[in-house]
């Protein structure tokens, strides 16, 4: 080799050289654990038991929340590109959630080596606390469209998440301003979809279904859109996943057992697969390549 291109220092075997550049003072500078105030963040796993298992109890829903805030973040700029006819920002957004909705369900794989036994051990240490008390989750169901008021109340002894759920309650859902949108480009939307009352869930609608129906049956006349309702179906698609994956990974867990939360549990964890937020762009699929009539 010749002598220029010899490392600049020898080091151990099997040892990367720390380059002289490279930086090791902070006392003065933004680090990387200062950016991402990660003493906070990794002061914030606090096992009330003493039991092995409990941090990846922990761990698994603090990641969970993490990724629902961004959802969160991403899916207000969606609703926003879209009331301002940025159809295809609003798109690059839902790509953007959609990849952060394959990581919350692929994450379940790591709950489900918590066994029945091991989860036993710290269960009761859990009081009444559950999930259904996520506002991020309930947040992000009143985004899609998916409101309950009846929510709410779970959160009288938080007042800041029950005014932020409060809030998006009374605003639009990424599906009303998807249907402004179409009715703004010369689609007949029905005045009781445009006008509905936006704090409860949107409410299946026949002649919606007929008006999407155009799209489907000429995509090329409309491809932005027919993309567009697509890209929800996914979102919704990806979100019944998730739901799936949390009921059988409980199921596995605690069976039949009553819920902390109080519920039936895995029964009632089921119900919410019945749940639709776009449900004229399922029902379309029935009608597609249909004799119109
Ligand atoms: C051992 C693991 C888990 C078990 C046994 C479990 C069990 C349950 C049960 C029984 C419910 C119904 C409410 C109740 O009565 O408590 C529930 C709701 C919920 N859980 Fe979990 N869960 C687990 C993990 C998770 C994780 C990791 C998340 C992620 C954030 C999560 C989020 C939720 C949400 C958002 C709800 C409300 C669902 C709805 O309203 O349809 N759960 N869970
Ligand atoms: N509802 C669960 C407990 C549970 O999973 C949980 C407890 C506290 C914080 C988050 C939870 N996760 C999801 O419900 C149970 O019945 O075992």
């Amino acid at each position: 080799m010749p002598e220029n291109h010899l490392p600049e220092t020898t080091g151990c075997p099997n040892t990367r050289i720390i380059e002289s550049g490279i930086e090791t003072d902070f006392s003065d500078k933004m680090s990387y654990g200062s950016y991402l105030a990660l003493d906070t963040l990794l002061d914030a796993q606090r096992p009330v038991s003493e039991h092995h298992d409990e941090m990846l109890f922990i761990i698994q829903h603090q990641t969970s929340e993490l990724w629902l805030k961004l959802m969160l973040h991403e899916l207000r700029a969606v609703r926003q590109q879209l009331a301002a006819d940025n159809l295809r920002a609003a798109m690059k957004g839902v790509a953007r959630i959609k990849h952060i909705q394959r990581s919350l369900t692929e994450q379940w794989s790591v709950l489900a080596t918590l066994t029945p036994s091991e989860y036993a051990q710290f269960r009761d240490e859990l009081g009444s606390s559950s999930g259904f008390q996520s506002y991020q989750y309930r947040a992000v169901e009143f985004m899609l469209g998916n409101k309950n008021a009846g929510m709410l109340k779970v959160f009288a002894a938080n007042p800041p998440a029950q005014a932020m759920l409060a809030k998006i309650l009374g605003q639009t859902s990424i599906y009303d301003e998807f249907l402004q949108l179409l009715a703004r480009r010369g689609f007949n939307v029905p005045a009781e979809v445009l006008e509905r009352d936006i704090t409860h869930a949107h409410v299946f609608n026949a002649d919606l279904v007929q008006l999407i129906r155009v799209v489907y049956e000429r995509p090329d006349d409309h491809w932005d859109l027919y993309e567009a309702c697509e890209e929800l179906v996914d979102l919704e698609d990806n979100f019944q996943l998730w739901r799936f994956r949390h009921v059988r990974t409980v199921n596995r867990i605690i069976g039949m057992k009553v819920g902390t939360g109080g519920s039936s549990g895995v029964g009632f964890l089921q119900k919410a697969l019945d749940l639709t937020f776009f449900p004229e762009l399922y029902a379309v699929r029935t009608e597609v390549g249909n004799v119109a009539g």
